[in-house]
């Protein structure tokens, strides 16, 4: 079965000439909905984002909203996960707004979120990650973090290229590193059954069952390219260079993964140099946009992983605008979303700058426990709204929505999530902080 779509009467195509969005006055925006969660959060943020845009534009500006499917809904009504007039209308109508889609985890269906990213070519996954006044915190000093995540969307060991433990596809993968590799193949520590012997005596000592020891690895590929490290490493540093930022680190696993982690952030350094004039700070590694320069003064730094992620407990005001990859990035922005409060307000956003494509979406997923009890968070995908309202160049509608969050959360009136660490607050449904906002405006 197909999805008919029928595009709402009165509204036109967001388009991209010259590189500028041009933005009609009643855009048809695609929405998908979302699993688990999703239908709930939808319903309320869509009513906060249409009343702000109605406060700002007076009736002069709408969007017209085109629901599109994908996830549970869309296997159930068209057999397909994520059916191609999906696709099609999100890359037709240029900018679209989605709930969280559920994966399964070891099998089922790989993400649609990531095949939406990889589809559209939507290489940046931009999470900025701020406080607001007033959220409860596990961090002494949430204010202290405001930083922008910048993370690769399209290749690392996120793009899915693995195989099953097993299977032809995995088996002629070993066989291939075995023949061509062989120094690498002994790494493979239980990559052939001779190399598995020891497991049965081992097996053995600890009263385990008397089997032969099985040959099963599952085997992933982790590409990491230049042109996917430029594209997005020059789209974290025009943006510090846009918003005034003081440093662009970037954030990788470079000592042990040295030729595609490290790579990355020597090709991150090189773009600086190459396509910003960046010189090494006090003999490098660091680097400095010179006076003269556009961005001037802004320093691009590296940083391991791992200390990051310290770091960002201890000493979170030294990091601003963050640059990294498809993994690191996901463990990151939910890392950092923790810091200022949860989860439940962290937006987020997969665009690719060239195109104009933009798809914008919440750092968390489905929350199935939670599934249609009018309880979670909707701030998340709110302010991804916001994000898509300044995209489109509404800051004045945006704007309305960042005063309403400030004034709901200002109430003390807050979903479960806040009300169970903030002192003196009412818990309110999803759909009640909704109105909230909308009052607040
Ligand atoms: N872009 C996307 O569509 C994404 C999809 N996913 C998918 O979502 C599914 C579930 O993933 P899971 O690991 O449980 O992670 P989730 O982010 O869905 O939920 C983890 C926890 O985060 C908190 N949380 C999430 N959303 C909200 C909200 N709106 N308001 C308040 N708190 C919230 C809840 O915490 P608590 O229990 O403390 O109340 C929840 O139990 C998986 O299939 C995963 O693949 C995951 C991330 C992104
Ligand atoms: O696609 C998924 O299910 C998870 C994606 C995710 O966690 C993310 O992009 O932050
Ligand atoms: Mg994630």
């Amino acid at each position: 079965m197909t999805q008919t779509l029928v595009p709402p009467s009165g509204g036109e195509k967001i388009s991209i000439v010259n590189g500028a969005l041009q933005v009609p006055d009643h855009p048809i925006v695609p929405f998908i909905e979302g699993d688990g969660t999703g239908p709930d959060i939808w319903r309320a943020s869509v009513r906060v984002l249409d009343a702000a845009v109605a406060k700002a534009y007076a009736g002069a500006r709408s969007i017209k909203w085109m629901e599109v499917l994908a996830g549970e809904k869309a296997f159930n009504q068209t057999g397909n996960w994520l059916p191609d007039e999906t696709v099609q209308a999100c890359r037709d109508y240029l900018v679209s707004i989605k709930g969280p889609l559920t994966t399964p985890v070891g099998g089922g269906i790989r993400s649609l979120n990531v095949a939406l990213r990889q589809l559209l070519d939507l290489y940046v996954c931009l999470r900025p990650v701020r406080w607001f006044d007033g959220v409860p915190s596990p961090v002494r000093e949430p204010q202290k973090v405001d930083m922008t995540i910048f993370r690769e969307n399209t290749e690392d060991i996120y793009a899915g290229i693995e195989y099953a433990a097993g299977t032809p596809e995995s088996k002629l993968l070993l066989e291939f590193v075995e023949k061509t590799f062989a120094r690498d193949f002994d790494k493979i520590r239980f990559g052939s059954e001779k190399k598995s012997g020891d497991w049965q005596k081992r097996l053995e000592s600890i009263g385990g069952p008397a089997r032969p020891a099985p040959v099963q690895v599952g085997i992933g590929l982790k590409p990491v390219s230049y042109l996917g490290t430029e594209r997005l490493v020059h789209s974290a540093i025009s943006y510090a260079i846009r918003e005034g930022s003081k440093s662009v680190t970037l954030v990788h696993k470079g000592n042990i993964m040295k030729f595609t982690e490290g790579a990355f952030r020597d090709w991150g350094y090189q773009v600086a140099r190459e396509h910003f004039g960046a010189v090494e700070l006090d003999g490098g590694p660091w680097h400095i946009i010179p006076d003269g320069k556009p961005g001037a003064g802004i320093v691009i730094k590296d940083v391991i992983a791992d200390a990051f992620l310290q770091q960002i407990l201890t000493r979170p005001a030294e990091y601003d605008v963050i640059a990294t990859m498809n993994l690191n990035g996901d463990y990151i922005s939910d890392a950092l979303a923790a810091c200022v409060g949860g989860i439940g307000i962290a937006p987020g956003a997969n665009v690719n700058y060239v195109s104009g494509h933009a798809v914008f979406e919440a750092t968390h997923g489905t929350a199935p426990k939670y599934a249609d009890l009018d309880k979670v968070n909707p701030g998340s995908v709110i302010l991804s709204g916001e994000m898509m309202l300044r995209y489109m160049g509404w800051t004045e509608a945006a704007d309305l929505i960042i005063k309403g969050m400030n004034g709901a959360i200002a109430s003390k009136h807050v979903t479960y999530d806040f009300a169970r660490l903030m002192e003196g607050a009412t818990e309110v449904k999803c759909s009640q902080f909704a109105d909230g906002v909308i009052a607040a405006m």
